[in-house]
């Protein structure tokens, strides 16, 4: 497949941006780089039962960074490299398709494609990508059903389905581990451990793929946005350019190889009363280099319901109670309406 046949039309969407010589400095956004380090944390004791006095000091490190930072990476996750190489291999197959099969060409998978901002008014509302927003139910459906009429499709990518479907599994039983880690330390009776917060059939994978951009630097491969789940763990490739927002400047996250990124989603600061933050990150293209990555998005069902934590009698809630359904809702008429994502701030009590 000839990449010019397999890259969405960039191009043709941008140009009208670029001939008026559009400044995206003038977005208001801090443009300022900080030389900073994210905490690279060794989960080692929490997912193999080490020493208590280990584990508590893995905790502290992760509650620390989600309150500092919003994010941290994390090794000795147990997800071994071999299952991060064949997800690499594998998931190119899907995206090496043709653009007109991605976006319109497979009944079955069209609807998770999206690539840039096809409906973009201005230059800083573009984003260099395209990527396949998989439910894992339909994941595992592609992997355990023998749906006959799909019978074509499902054979050409089942080892990416069957690939997807084992990292799927292990990264949700991380997932689990990670936010109830940090739901403990923030209310001791973890209402939520038993709730539909960690069901596996709830949450997305999504598969990023960024293809180098000639044009211009100042062209995003994703632009600057908090993520409306509970929680998200990334895997990146060794290219680079996710950056996030630390004391007003933007941060670069250095690939770290084995590593994986972890972000706390819009649901979890509200949860915790704005104790955890749910962080602005953007990803900044490469001339040269293609670039990808794969986010797994801890996300309860539509209908639960998004309160602060049990809390001390004398702290108030910062947010009304909301269900995942409504915030999900809200969110898609502010960006239809206003092209940007208001978020939280919606949901505060006055
Ligand atoms: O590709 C990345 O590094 C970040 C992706 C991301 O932020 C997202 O998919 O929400
Ligand atoms: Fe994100």
């Amino acid at each position: 497949m000839k990449e010019d046949m397999a890259n969405p039309p960039f191009a043709d969407h941008l140009e009208a941006f670029l001939s008026d010589n559009y400044k995206v400095d003038g977005d208001g956004q801090p443009q300022q780089q900080k030389e900073g380090k994210l905490p690279i944390i060794d989960i080692g004791s929490l997912v193999s039962g080490g020493e208590e006095e280990e584990r508590r000091r893995c905790v502290d490190a992760m509650e620390r960074a989600s309150r500092e930072w919003g994010f941290f990476q994390i090794k000795n996750h147990g997800l071994s490299d071999d299952l991060f190489s064949e997800m690499r291999r594998e998931k190119k197959k899907i995206f090496e398709c043709s653009f007109e099969k991605k976006s319109s060409g497979c009944e079955r998978f069209n609807k998770f494609y999206s690539w840039g901002a096809p409906n973009a008014t201005s230059l800083h509302q573009f984003s260099w990508y395209e990527a396949f927003h998989l439910p894992v139910s339909f994941i595992s459906e592609e992997t355990e059903t023998s749906d006959d009429r799909h019978r074509d499709q499902k054979q050409q990518f089942q080892s990416l389905w069957e690939v997807l479907d084992r990292y799927t599994t292990a990264v949700s039983k991380l997932a689990e581990v990670l936010a109830g880690a940090l739901i403990e330390t923030k209310d001791g009776s973890s209402t939520m451990r038993s709730d539909k917060y960690f069901k596996k059939d709830n949450c997305f994978l999504r598969l990023n793929r960024y293809p180098p951009c000639p044009l211009s630097s100042e062209i995003h491969g994703l632009t600057s946005h908090t993520d409306s789940d509970f929680l998200t763990i990334l895997w990146q490739d060794e290219v680079g350019g996710l950056q996030l927002m630390k004391d007003s400047k933007w941060v670069s996250v250095h690939p770290h190889p084995g590593a994986l990124i972890v972000n706390i989603g819009d649901l979890f600061q509200a949860w915790s009363n704005d104790v955890y933050r749910s962080v602005e990150h953007r990803v900044m293209t490469n001339a040269k280099l293609e670039r990808y990555s794969v986010g797994y998005f801890v996300c309860p069902s539509s209908d639960s319901v998004v309160g602060s934590c049990s809390r001390k009698e004398e702290e108030t809630s910062l947010y009304k109670k909301f269900t995942f359904g409504e915030y999900k809702t809200q969110v898609q008429k502010d960006v239809k309406n206003t092209g940007n994502k208001v978020g939280l701030s919606r949901f505060l009590l006055l």
